[in-house]
């Protein structure tokens, strides 16, 4: 699904992800977790071909076997939202204040999925009810709704073209306690679409009880090296480089 292999980002001489190799297969759920600065954020904005104009990335990216290392604006455009769907951290940001739910969700529908207009009607309803939204949700504005309804709102934008992977940046970070276990809930079990399969799932986090929530798998940076890989419940139990034992043992003096 996705490889990672050998990716480096760097700014003029400064190397901000350091040659990591990170693999997420298909419908896996991986969380990268690392403190601020670490690179996490960038080593997403890779994958979806989104660096800075300044960045200069190099080694390998693939998803589905197609390379997006330097690949040109053309591949990356059909890649994003068809094979890779992104949900960040500020969906009021992210979505256009003048638009109801059902005019963003139908862009996928019809440019990426070629929906006739009642057919995207239809796999807009069932969107929304795949993501716990009622279909009256499609004439609301975003600034109508509450935050979890908001990235509620995402999660359905970002899988509507379908795409086999889902990158989630700090989704719940802007949330209550409360919003963020029912947006967590439904990034664990999005049902699948009909006839396909769940999407992998790469969850970005600095907060351990956040991905350990949803993910199997964990991949700890710190300072742009990837430093710690492994099965969520064994990494969490025998941490072995020091910035995850660091980590697990905030996290454990937080939940005591
Ligand atoms: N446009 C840019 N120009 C120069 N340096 C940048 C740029 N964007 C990010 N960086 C640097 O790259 C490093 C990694 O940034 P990144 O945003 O990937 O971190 P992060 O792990 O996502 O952190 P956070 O959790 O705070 O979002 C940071 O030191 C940051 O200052």
């Amino acid at each position: 699904m996705l490889r990672l292999s050998r990716l480096s980002v760097r700014f003029a001489d400064r190397v901000v992800v350091d040659d990591v190799d990170l693999a997420v297969g298909p419908g896996e759920a991986v969380g990268l977790i690392g403190g601020s600065g670490s690179g996490k954020t960038l080593t997403a904005l890779g994958v979806l071909g989104l660096l800075p104009a300044t960045a200069h990335a190099t080694g390998s990216i693939t998803v589905d076997g197609a390379e997006l290392c330097g690949a040109p604006e053309r591949r990356l455009r059909r890649v994003r939202g068809s094979r890779v769907g992104f949900i960040g951290q500020d969906a009021l940001a992210a979505l256009n204040p003048l638009a109801t739910v059902g005019r963003h969700l139908r862009i996928p529908l019809r440019g990426h999925r070629g929906l006739s207009r009642r057919e995207a009607a239809q796999e807009c309803a069932h969107l929304l009810d795949r993501v716990g939204l009622p279909a009256e949700t499609a004439t609301a504005y975003p600034a109508q709704l509450s935050g979890g309804q908001r990235q509620r709102v995402a999660i359905a934008l970002a899988a509507a073209g379908r795409p086999g992977l889902l990158i989630a940046d700090e989704p719940t970070s802007a949330l209550d306690p409360l919003t963020q276990a029912g947006v967590l809930g439904l990034l664990r079990d999005l049902p699948p679409a009909d006839g396909g399969a769940r999407p992998a799932l790469l969850l970005i986090s600095h907060d351990l009880a956040v991905v350990s929530q949803v993910c199997t798998r964990l991949a700890v940076m710190h300072a742009g090296r990837l430093v710690e890989e492994g099965d969520t419940a064994e990494v969490i139990a025998a941490p072995r480089h020091p910035y995850t034992r660091a980590l697990v043992a905030s996290a454990r003096a937080l939940a005591a």
